[in-house]
């Protein structure tokens, strides 16, 4: 059933991406630049979840190493790295610039200055889901830098400029931007056929049945890939030799639960205990969520930051089990956010 299970995580970068050609001529000639030894203008990838941003990102870095020898890339997922001292950490650790740096001891300001003096080949720098960095400081100095190139990728620029001060917003108002829109039926039947090609025996699934697929995916590529794994797997482990239409249906539900608990994994202890308040009520005002919060915590958060978290939360409602009543208190507490803002 399963011949190369690599391709249908949801990390694999494919080796051709469907459908983006647009997005992708568009993001090649924002990194054209460096080819010449020049650095590119920062650019904002916008966009829903699941609709390619993070992978045509990767996808053109790794193009345009293979293009040019001397050029790096680094990705940082800013959702996993909110502070400002961890994502310089993981950039510079990918550039092998973190020796002798101690993560409890030394001063930000130090790691600053590896990046100013960093004299290595140009890199591009991706941050995926900029928008959760707390502090934005380091956003302005690599747009400063010229070893650097930023590609931001946010869902929102409302959300990306949220917390930023004037002075970077002046610089990324200007700056480049690549809008991504969710895919339709069609294109995401063939996103998943490239997959199913490379990761399963012939005749392994149908079209048809890759069309419920999409349908159930509602545009978002991530779901989509979720939902096929999430098959192929299943009829794999009961040694079936093609994926039935009954196992179609169970993994629709099962993949988007399975989402949704890696998701929850990932928050950080904050975004946890807000999520946990909110699993506790059945509908809770935003205020109640953040006094509970704040007695619940040591060392609070301020209720802007909250709100951002909040905002971001509220896209799990989109691949959450339809109809939950935690489905239902995400939107509603949100919405009452959006309203207030
Ligand atoms: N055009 C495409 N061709 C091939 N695979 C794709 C394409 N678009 C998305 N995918 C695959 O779909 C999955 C989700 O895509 P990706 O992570 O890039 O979405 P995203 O827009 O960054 O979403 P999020 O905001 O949730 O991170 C990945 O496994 C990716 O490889």
């Amino acid at each position: 059933m399963i011949t190369d299970a690599r391709v249908l995580r949801t990390g694999f970068v494919p080796r051709e991406v469907e459908h983006r050609d647009a997005e992708v001529t568009h993001l090649t000639e924002v990194l054209a630049p460096l080819t010449d030894g020049d650095p590119a203008d920062t650019t904002l990838l916008l966009g829903p979840s699941g609709v390619g941003k993070t992978c045509l990102a990767k996808y053109t870095a790794e193009q345009l190493r293979q293009e040019v020898l001397d050029v790096e890339y680094q990705y940082v997922n800013c959702w996993q790295n909110f502070s400002e001292f961890r994502t310089l950490y993981r950039i510079l650790e990918g550039l092998g610039k973190t020796i002798d740096i101690h993560r409890q001891s030394t001063p930000r300001d130090e790691l600053f200055e590896r990046l100013r003096t960093y004299d290595g080949p140009p890199c591009v720098v991706i941050l995926d889901e900029a928008d959760q960095l707390e502090q934005k400081r380091l956003l302005y100095t690599l747009h400063e830098l010229p070893q650097f190139s930023m590609l931001l990728i946010a869902n929102r620029e409302r959300e990306l400029f949220a917390n930023a001060d004037e002075r970077l917003t002046s610089r990324l108002t200007g700056c480049e931007r690549v809008r991504f829109d969710r895919y339709d039926s069609a294109e995401l039947v063939s996103i998943m056929d490239a997959r199913v090609k490379r990761g399963l025996e012939e005749n392994a699934v149908e079209r048809d049945q890759l069309a419920t697929i999409a349908d159930a995916a509602a545009g978002d590529a991530r779901v989509a890939l979720s939902v096929l794994r999430t098959a192929a797997r299943q009829a794999h482990q009961s040694y079936e030799s093609r994926i039935t239409d009954e196992i179609v249906e169970a993994s629709i539900p099962e993949a988007r639960a399975e989402r949704h608990e890696k998701d929850v994994d990932t928050l950080t202890p904050h975004q946890h205990t807000l999520y946990e308040i909110i699993e506790d009520h059945d509908a809770i005002s935003p205020s109640e969520l953040y006094e509970e919060y704040r007695e619940r915590t040591d060392d609070p958060k301020t209720d802007r930051t909250v709100r951002n978290y909040l905002s971001k939360m509220d896209q799990y409602d989109v691949i959450e089990a339809e109809g939950t009543s935690r489905d239902r208190t995400y939107r509603s507490v949100s919405e009452t956010f959006d309203r207030i803002e």
